[in-house]
């Protein structure tokens, strides 16, 4: 269970998007990326287009229970990255780092690379922007809305 959240603005997704194409320039050129759906999908575009790269395949896999592996199912095959090699995964995040070790699994020689990684997944990684503690919930610019929030001074006395 979370006990904190930190909230990812598309200013800052798009900031940290970059920072890793930069890194990923020296770790190039790829033949193409594949895309874990769906966090993947807008980090691994804004990535295709520093990189200059045309191919996105994708890989869709539902994790059930982060305990057991096998209650999990892959919904899309990356069918035209074969076994990886030359091609560059990409994911928003890693947590526990299942979803990772099952897109490794398909794909062995691929390079794999995320926005943000939290501890227990950070060793599946092979390239990450922002360590995130295990007790906080990423929340992406896609699963928020910005909130009214009433001045503090529309209070009454005995709320504040
Ligand atoms: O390391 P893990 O514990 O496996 O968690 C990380 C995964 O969880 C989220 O995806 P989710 O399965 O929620 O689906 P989504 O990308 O479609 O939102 C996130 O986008 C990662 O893919
Ligand atoms: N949005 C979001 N999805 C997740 N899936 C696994 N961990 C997280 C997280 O911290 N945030
Ligand atoms: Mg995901």
């Amino acid at each position: 269970m979370a006990t904190s959240y930190a909230t990812v603005t598309w200013d800052q997704l798009h900031r940290d998007a970059r920072q890793l194409a930069s890194t990923l320039m020296t770790r190039g050129p790829f033949k193409g990326i594949v895309a874990i759906t769906r966090g993947g999908m807008i980090p691994a575009a804004i990535i295709a287009r520093e990189l200059d790269c045309r191919l996105i395949e994708t890989v869709s896999v539902v994790t059930y229970d982060e305990q057991k592996m096998g209650q999990s199912s892959v919904v899309k095959k990356p069918e035209a990255a074969g076994d990886g090699e030359g091609f560059l995964i990409i994911d928003d995040l890693v947590d526990s780092g299942v979803t990772a070790q099952i897109v490794r699994k398909m794909l062995p020689k691929a390079l794999f690379a995320c926005l943000y990684a939290k501890p227990a997944g950070r060793p599946i990684t092979d390239i990450f922007v922002v360590e995130v503690p295990q007790d906080t919930w990423v929340l992406f610019p896609w699963d928020t809305a910005p909130l009214f929030i009433p001045p503090l001074a529309s209070k009454s006395a005995e709320e504040v």
